[in-house]
């Protein structure tokens, strides 16, 4: 069986449960101390390493039919061990009785295990043709003979290792264990096989230009032309409440004044300030919710009042409860009939006049306003319930490559899992948009143009990743432009990573789409995703200025410069007694390696490197730009 077959069978069977084993050895030379057990000590070591095993029990016997049956027995019916190992006893010598003794307390024979072993052997030695050794059940257990050689032995439990997990899960009727092993391999057997064709391809090595024909611009060229082609998208109405993260398209008035009412900002006392410091006849109390209608204020006297409840009439300040001392309560206590206000209070104070927060007509909201908590939050005070903004972008993300594979599917040789799919689509969730998943495309022109067609029907923004460079079979620009009619904006960036950036538009049953076909390297597709993929969505979506931040920051070390402007992943550091933020390189940007780019929240951008500008110092200062928030 093919390592990497097997390999995936251990790990599809993945047994949870800790296999119970006992390892017999039979031979007359160990039982009599005149040999050493070496195969069934190396057993009892290895076991435990093929799969989660435990070894319950070990006996050395001599090559004896009843006392090999005595064991086996009472391993099986009393011990009730999953798995039992014989060693020795399976070859030809008038002795050698083991498989005998085996048979005869079998129920069931399980053929295949002997002969996998056997079929295996005779790879290595001609000599495994005498082996007699079969395999079989005993009620819920599983019993192999095997040689008693320990390079025999070591061998055979090799060949049938991957088998083992499986078997027992069968011999305990384990269901919901065996069907999702069956499930496993099913799926990888369909998905897996057979191996990938390179025949597959029709674009031959001497159809691609030696030199890319598209020139190299700039970082700042390239989002320009993006952002040229990315047009605001119609608008809808939505709930207000399911508008968190969308772009306003209305105006919103408030139709009230905020507060409705004059307002209390404090608890403490409605008073008439004219009365100066003093003695008050406390005449009632208004919590917030409540309308004041009968309760007035009047010289001399005072009401109590909660933070937020309406000041009744007559009265025009609140004195904190902190600025006055009670005089005398009810003969129960529960009621305060007198106090003093300790500090004379002014006009107004601590009163929010109604509209003083919004004044009616007045608008709160313009268009354009992204919509975060607090313009949730005030669209809720207003009352706003239904509110117009633009449609976000429908996005598809494809990958390409015939070496990708899913990553839940077996790693087949040659290939790698698919991370670019992953990683853009959750970058794109995560700022708010959703995602559609258009595959993994092979790299030949009728599958590339059939996962594109499905996925411009069901977005307007399709994010592609790998086929952009040098390579035969890097055919995206092609299949964009023979197939579709693309136009390809560019196709080259002078950046690092990132440089085969490629943008192209088309129209697609009479709808203008737009393509990026970010290069394949896990770590340049990220990049170029947050430089020109989310700014085009955010311009479609409403935003005014959908380019990244991009502040100012200080190396934490000093930083060495590439031929190309490098966007660098670092990470910043807000220190208090800082004004600028520390940025601390996540590492070599290695475009394939996106440990280069974990826990980055900047990308450092630095200029290219020159004779005279060769790195750059701990302490200087370089634009960075966010790309989280963490
Ligand atoms: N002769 C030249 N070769 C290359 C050049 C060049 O200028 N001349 N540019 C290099 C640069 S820079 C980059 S970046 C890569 C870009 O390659 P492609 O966009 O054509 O992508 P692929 O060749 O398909 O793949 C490149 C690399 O990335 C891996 N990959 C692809 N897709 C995924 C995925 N979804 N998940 C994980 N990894 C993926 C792929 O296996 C390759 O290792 O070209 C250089 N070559
Ligand atoms: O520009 Mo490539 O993206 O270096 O890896
Ligand atoms: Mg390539």
């Amino acid at each position: 069986m093919e390592r990497f077959v097997e390999r995936y069978i251990m790990s599809a069977s993945n047994n949870e449960r800790l296999i119970q084993t006992g390892i017999l050895t039979v031979s007359d030379r160990c039982f009599k101390g005149q040999a050493v057990d070496k195969s069934g000590h190396n057993l009892q070591a290895m076991v435990p390493n093929l799969f989660k095993a435990e070894i319950t029990a070990t006996q050395c016997v001599p090559d004896d039919i009843n006392k090999i049956q005595e064991v086996l027995l009472h391993w099986c019916d009393n011990m009730k061990l999953d798995l039992v190992l014989t060693t020795g006893g399976t070859g030809c010598t008038p002795r050698d009785v083991t498989p005998e003794a085996t048979k005869v307390i079998l129920e069931r024979e399980a053929p295949g295990m002997a002969t996998a072993m056997m079929i295996e052997s005779l790879k290595i030695t001609p000599l495994a043709m005498i082996s007699r050794l079969i395999c079989g059940i005993r009620g819920k257990t599983l019993i192999l003979n095997l040689p008693g050689s320990t390079n025999g032995s070591k061998q055979c439990m090799a060949f049938v290792k991957s088998a083992i997990p499986h078997a027992v899960d069968q011999l305990n009727a384990d269901t919901e264990k065996i069907d999702e092993t069956h499930r496993f391999l099913r799926h990888a057997s369909c998905k897996t096989y057979p191996k990938k064709k390179h025949e597959e391809m029709t674009v031959t090595v001497s159809d691609k230009p030696r030199q890319s024909p598209y020139p190299l611009i700039s970082v700042a060229e390239a989002q320009a032309v993006v952002l040229k082609e990315a047009d605001c998208l119609q608008t809808q109405i939505l709930d207000f409440e399911e508008a968190l993260g969308y772009v306003l398209a209305e105006e919103i008035t408030s139709a009230d004044n905020i507060p409705p009412f004059p307002a209390s900002v404090k608890d403490g006392y409605a008073v008439l300030s004219s009365d100066g410091a003093g003695i008050r006849k406390v005449v009632g109390d208004v919590p917030a919710g409540f309308w004041p209608d009968d309760l007035i204020v009047n010289s001399g006297s005072c009401i109590r009042i909660n933070t937020g409840a309406a000041v009744p009439s007559g009265a025009d300040a609140v004195v904190q409860v902190e600025d006055t001392e009670l005089l005398e309560t009810s003969e129960d206590g529960q009621k305060e009939l007198k106090i003093t206000i300790l500090k004379p209070p002014t006009v107004g104070q601590d009163i929010r006049p109604p509209g003083s927060d919004v004044k009616q007509g007045t608008v709160v909201l313009s268009s354009g306003s992204n919509l975060g908590p607090a313009e949730l939050g005030l669209l809720a005070t207003v009352g706003t319930t239904k509110v117009s903004v633009y449609c976000k972008p429908r996005i598809a993300v494809l990958s390409t490559g015939n070496e990708l594979v899913r990553p839940d599917e077996f790693l087949q040789p040659g290939c790698i899992r698919d991370s670019n799919k992953t990683s853009l689509k959750s970058l794109l969730q995560h700022r708010g948009f959703t995602v559609v998943d258009a595959g993994i495309a092979i790299d030949n022109h009728e599958d590339l143009v059939k996962k594109f067609k499905k996925a411009f029907e069901v977005a307007d923004v399709v994010v592609s990743s790998g086929g952009v460079s040098m390579g035969e079979r890097d055919i995206l620009k092609q299949v964009l432009e023979n197939s579709f009619g693309a136009k390809i904006h560019f196709g080259r960036v002078f950046m690092k990573p990132g440089k085969p950036t490629t943008f192209a538009t088309l129209q697609f049953k009479s709808k203008k789409k737009l393509v990026f076909g970010l290069p394949g390297n896990p770590v340049s597709a990220i990049v170029t995703c947050n430089l020109y993929v989310l700014p085009v969505l955010r311009k479609m979506m409403g935003f005014h200025r959908p380019l990244n931040t991009t502040i100012k920051v200080k190396l934490a070390h000093p930083v060495t410069l590439d031929l190309r402007p490098e966007y660098h992943c670092a990470t910043l550091k807000w220190e208090l007694e800082n004004p600028v933020p520390s940025a601390t390189s996540t590492g070599k940007l290695i475009s394939s390696r996106l440990l280069s780019m974990t826990s980055a929240n900047c990308l450092l951008i630095l200029p290219p490197r020159t004779n005279s500008l060769e790195m750059l110092d701990k302490g200087q200062q370089v634009d960075a730009v966010i790309i989280d928030w963490i």
